[in-house]
Order: structure tokens, then C-alpha cells, then sequence
């Protein structure tokens, strides 16, 4: 298996006019991995994507693929699959529909079956793609992404509009196409959407990145703790100790990762010592998000 290729994003900026819709944006994207490119509507999610895909030319800084502009890839099919805005003429059969993009690629129309299979549209393949439910043109779209095998896929939105079956199934395909050493990033307004289906995350809003990292360690970050505080922070920090209970120490005094103050409170009082303050921290990943993030445009 040939090695894979990052996503490499540097000091990114686009700006249409008056408005900066991408503002010095870095972050890179593994492969091996899943990475939800969340943000809330007109964050700059598409804006950065069809950058990378050389769909607009950046006001300042690269968006590569390990070091090559898309338009400078020898095969761009072949090593990146990407799905923007997919476009569908409805009188097409979808294997007509690959058959075209198949031609036009270079790339060997003994593919189209092969990729209808991969995403369970076989039986479906001579239907005219008018007909197809919103669910049947995601599963279109990512098969025409496929087309070329690439070790790159970049997929706007995939997840959306999808029903509750059709959710479950792109989790899995997209975990197993990871799994093949793969780079999949995946953007999406909701990381509730996204959360089940990704190991990364890189969080953007108006244009700038608000985190990147695992998925776990934004876990870990928000999952509800309680903050307590004492005049004597050595013998609360004993207390805690003694309770069994982990804390980092913050400007506001220690954040313990026990969601209960009850059980903080009261491992304060078996040590003997007095509380200036208690409370728990705001939880829920996704009003975590939302904090970061804001609520977008509409
Ligand atoms: N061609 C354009 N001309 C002018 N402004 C644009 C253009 N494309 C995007 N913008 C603006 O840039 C900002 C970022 O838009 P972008 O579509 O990249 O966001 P997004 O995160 O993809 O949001 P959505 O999920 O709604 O597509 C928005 O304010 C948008 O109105």
C-alpha cells in the first residue's frame, strides 16, 4: 500500500471583497484517520475546501496535498476524491454518471462496478439519477470519489441528509477506508453529526481555527468537572489526594474530574478544609462546541 498523504493547510487566507471568509487558517489533516472539519454555516468550511481543491486561488498562503497544489498533481483523480457540490445530470443512469467522470479522468471504466458495489448501489445502477433519494445521491456522490482509488478523500457534508440507516452505514465505510491508511476529512456544521464517525477534529469560526486535535482529548476537555477553590490550595490539593480524585490545577482554582461538586465538597470536608468556591463546569460536547463556535449565519 503506497504511503499515505497529509493535508497540509498554512496560513490560509481568502478574502471575497470586504469579507475575509478564511484568516490565516493552518492545520493538518493525518492520514490513517477520520477528520471532522467542523464549524458552524459560513465558518469558511467550503470556502477552505475548494481552496485546497485549487476551486479558488487563495488571497495568501497553500493548501497541499504532502507538499503538491492539487493542480499540480500528475493524477489528481487518483489521489484525491473529492465530493463539493456534487452535480448530478437527472436523466443519467448512475453508471452512466460514472462512466463520464470515469472517461474524462482517465480512468479505466472497469472501475464503475467496482465502486457502485463499495457503495451498495449495484442494484441501483441503471435507474436514472432523478429518481435517487437524497441518501442514494450521498452513496453516488462518495462512489464517484472513489473512481480513482485515491489515498486522499475530501467530503463536504456527506453525512447530511442522510436517514438513520444510511448514517450508520457511511460511519462504518468511512472508518474502513481510514483503516486502509486513507486521509478522510469530513466537514460538517453539527459535531453531533460527525461525532460517532471521526478520531479527529479541527474546530474553525469566522474563518479561524478555534482547536484542532483527537477527538478524545476534546472529550476530555469538556466532559463535566466541578472547579473548586481554597485560601489553602496545598491542603485541597492533599484532600483531593486523599479522595482519589485527578485535578489539574486552573486560574480559578482546581479542576476536578468528578461531574458531582457534591463529592468534591465532600472530600473537602473529611480533609478539614475550607472552600472559597464550587461548582461545576459547563459540559456536553456539543454545547462545548457551540461555546467555541457561536451559532454561524443563517
Ligand atoms: N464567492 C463568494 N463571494 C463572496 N463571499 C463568499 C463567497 N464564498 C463564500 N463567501 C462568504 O465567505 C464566508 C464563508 O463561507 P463558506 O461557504 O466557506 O462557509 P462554510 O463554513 O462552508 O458555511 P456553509 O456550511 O454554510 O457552506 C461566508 O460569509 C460567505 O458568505
Amino acid at each position: 500500500m503506497a504511503d499515505g498523504i497529509p493535508i497540509e493547510i498554512s496560513g490560509l487566507t481568502k478574502r471575497f471583497g470586504q469579507v475575509t471568509a478564511v484568516d490565516d487558517l493552518s492545520f493538518t489533516v493525518e492520514p490513517g484517520r477520520v477528520t471532522g472539519f467542523l464549524g458552524p454555516n459560513g465558518a469558511g468550511k467550503t470556502t477552505t475546501l475548494r481552496a485546497l481543491l485549487g476551486l479558488v486561488r487563495p488571497t495568501a498562503g497553500t493548501a497541499t496535498f504532502g507538499g503538491t497544489r492539487y493542480r499540480d498533481l500528475p493524477r489528481p483523480l487518483e489521489t484525491v476524491g473529492a465530493a463539493l457540490d456534487a452535480a448530478f445530470h437527472p436523466g443519467r443512469t448512475a453508471r452512466d454518471h460514472l462512466r463520464v467522470v470515469a472517461s474524462a479522468g482517465g480512468i479505466r471504466s472497469a472501475r464503475v462496478p467496482d465502486v457502485l458495489a463499495q457503495v451498495g448501489l449495484s442494484e441501483f445502477a441503471d435507474r436514472r439519477v432523478g429518481g435517487f433519494s437524497l441518501g442514494m445521491r450521498q452513496r453516488l456522490a462518495l462512489a464517484t470519489t472513489l473512481l480513482g482509488d485515491p489515498r486522499v478523500l475530501v467530503l463536504d457534508e456527506p453525512i447530511n441528509g442522510l436517514d438513520p440507516e444510511g448514517i450508520k452505514w457511511i460511519r462504518g465505510f468511512l472508518r474502513s477506508l481510514a483503516g486502509e491508511g486513507r486521509t478522510v476529512l469530513v466537514s460538517s456544521h453539527l459535531l453531533s453529526e460527525v461525532q460517532q464517525s471521526v478520531d479527529e477534529v479541527v474546530i474553525i469560526s469566522r474563518g479561524r481555527l478555534v482547536k484542532s486535535g483527537s477527538l478524545a482529548s476534546l472529550e476530555l476537555e469538556v466532559s463535566p468537572r466541578t472547579v473548586v477553590d481554597s485560601p489553602h490550595r496545598l491542603r485541597l490539593a492533599a484532600a483531593l489526594d486523599q479522595a482519589g480524585l485527578d485535578y489539574t490545577e486552573g486560574p480559578e482554582g482546581m479542576i476536578v474530574d468528578e461531574p458531582d461538586p457534591g463529592v468534591v465538597g465532600h472530600a473537602a470536608f473529611v480533609g478539614g478544609v475550607e472552600l472559597s468556591s464550587l461548582h461545576r463546569l459547563a459540559s456536553g460536547l456539543e454545547d462545548s462546541f457551540l461555546a467555541l463556535v457561536g451559532e454561524g449565519e443563517e
